[in-house]
């Protein structure tokens, strides 16, 4: 590994204002940061919220909760930078994607908990509806494969299993919204007239919209179910939505994308070929393929990057693995064999290699680029010579084996060759994983100064919105290299692995029947 620079990434060492906020509504928590003109971070707030097992494989979140965590981070990060929301030119919006919530359009009450996005509740109406209506069908149109993970599915799975929703839906009382939707709500003033739009990025996640029109496709929105009327308008992700109301009265609400697309727009990869790869809860992997909308045959997803206002949309392909840092939570929270996430550093550290185990975390099933909802988690080639310290390094090669395998797909539909990887997200400070994944890559593995490169991407979308940022080339100045890592395995050596790793996947396949 090289360090470039000595400036940790959050530093706050900035320039005087105005500043442009962001709000990442995430999986396990929200937060808030305040970026300053050259990008770097002035204040962090953020707080964790309750994540709801109901049943196995069943994953809630209470948006109430979520609401009143990010109005507390808000306030809290304007107070630790010391400003007012007169120093805020804009505010941006980015979300975990696909997470599903209906609420009262008038009252502004949630009407059931959120899906949120791991949630397999949904993977027996995913098969009926792969068998009634067909899998290409939706593919065609919506660029994603029929899985548990999308929001349609979700939200028809509400109406028809919480008692009185479809009628309430039919009658327009209710409203749906992934998270990016349910914040603008409520920020732009709930009830009392809040604005109900997703943008682009967020509504190619639903299997909803279709991909070419960038509009709700009524055909599909028939087949799955959906009434058309408990949809939000579909807005361009860099444009202003309205005005917020409470802490931050009167600033434009300015941009609002998935997080894994705001990562790709703050790691500045604008031109066609670049890539990023973030590593939080899950990871995902995403490729800018321009203005062409590519057909993905070896089971990535095609999706929205982003659209600047007017501009034509970029298009993405996208590999996401559902279970990557929540697997060294796993093994934190319900193991019990390390206490902190960074621990499974030092204990992976402490061995050489694996021990002859794999783990496959199929834990929501196998998502890209396999989609089995069927797929349950294994962990294979287990002796009594492997020690919990194998397993900790069998767990951290499970995330970059799946990097392995969503770059060898994505090489084979866009034709286009890794020359570097640039990653982002909590598990990137952990440096044997990052030496890892150089070694299974064969490439070079980057991560930038800004590590938080999700609030920094709604950011930069929210400032070029209200004219704070000019373009886009001005924001590619501001990326910094902090860290790299080269590879310096031997090939016959990943040649080996590779085939092992490849051989304990086959192993998690069919474990739910479908019966189940
Ligand atoms: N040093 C580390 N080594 C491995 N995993 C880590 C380390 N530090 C944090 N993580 C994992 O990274 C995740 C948190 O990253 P973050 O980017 O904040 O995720 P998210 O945005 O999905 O909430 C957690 O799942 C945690 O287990
Ligand atoms: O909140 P994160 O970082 O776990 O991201 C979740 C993804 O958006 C799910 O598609």
């Amino acid at each position: 590994m090289s360090d470039t620079d000595n400036q940790s990434p959050g530093a706050s060492s900035h320039g005087e204002g105005p500043f442009i906020a962001a709000i990442d509504q995430g999986t396990t928590s929200s937060r808030c940061i305040v970026f300053d003109k050259d990008g770097r971070i002035v204040s962090v707030d953020q707080k964790e919220h309750e994540q709801i097992f109901p049943k196995p494989g069943w994953v809630e979140h209470d948006a109430s909760e979520i609401w009143t965590n990010v109005q507390e981070v808000v306030i809290g990060a304007l107070d630790k930078a010391g400003i007012t929301k007169a120093d805020v030119k804009a505010l941006g919006i980015t979300n975990q994607r696909e997470t599903t919530l209906l609420w009262d359009k008038a009252t502004g009450e949630p009407v059931h908990n959120a899906l949120v996005w791991q949630d397999t509740r949904t993977d027996a109406l995913c098969r009926e509806l792969g068998r009634n209506v067909g899998q290409d069908r939706f593919r065609r149109e919506t660029g994603l494969p029929l899985a548990s993970y999308f929001a349609g599915p979700k939200i028809r799975w509400l109406l028809d299993n919480v008692d009185g929703l479809r009628e309430r839906a039919d009658r327009g009382e209710l409203l749906f919204g992934t998270m990016d939707s349910w914040v603008i709500w409520n920020l732009t003033g709930g009830p009392d007239g809040g604005r109900h739009v997703t943008d682009v990025t967020n509504a190619s996640r639903t299997m909803l919209m279709n991909l070419r029109t960038m509009a709700w496709d009524e055909k599909i929105c028939e087949s799955m179910g959906v009434p058309m009327s408990v949809l939000p308008e579909i807005r361009s992700s860099a444009e202003v939505y309205g005005e917020a109301k409470g802490a931050l009265a009167g600033v434009p609400v300015a941009s609002a994308l998935g997080d894994q697309q705001a990562a790709l727009f703050g790691q500045t990869c604008y031109s066609e070929g670049e890539a990023k790869s973030t590593y939080g809860t899950g990871t995902f992997l995403l490729l800018n393929t321009g203005h062409e909308a590519v057909n993905s045959y070896n089971g990535l997803l095609t999706t929205v990057g982003y659209q600047i206002g007017d501009d034509r949309p970029v298009y993405a392909l996208e590999g996401a693995i559902a279970v990557t840092g929540s697997l060294v939570q796993w093994m934190r929270d319900q193991m019990g064999l390390i206490n902190s996430a960074a621990e499974i550093e030092t204990l992976a550290s402490s061995v050489d290699d694996n021990g002859g185990a794999y783990f496959v975390p199929a834990f929501s099933g196998l998502f890209a680029p396999y989609w089995r909802d069927d797929a349950r988690g294994v962990i294979a080639g287990l002796t009594r010579y492997v020690t919990k310290a194998h397993l900790a390094r069998a767990v951290l090669e499970a995330t970059a084996w799946q990097t392995r395998e969503i770059v060898d797909a994505m090489q084979k539909d866009s034709g286009v060759e890794l020359t570097a990887l640039k990653v982002d997200g909590g598990m990137t400070s952990n440096n044997l994983l990052m030496q890892t994944m150089s070694d299974f890559l064969d490439a070079p593995v980057v991560r930038p100064m800004v590590a938080e490169t999700t609030c920094l991407g709604a950011a930069y979308a929210a400032g070029l919105a209200v004219g704070f940022w000019s373009d886009t080339d001005e924001l590619r100045a501001n990326w910094k290299r902090a860290a790299e890592w080269t590879p310096s395995m031997d090939a016959a050596d990943r040649d080996r692995e590779y085939k092992n790793w490849l051989k304990a996947v086959q192993r998690t396949m069919g474990w739910i029947e479908e019966e189940n």
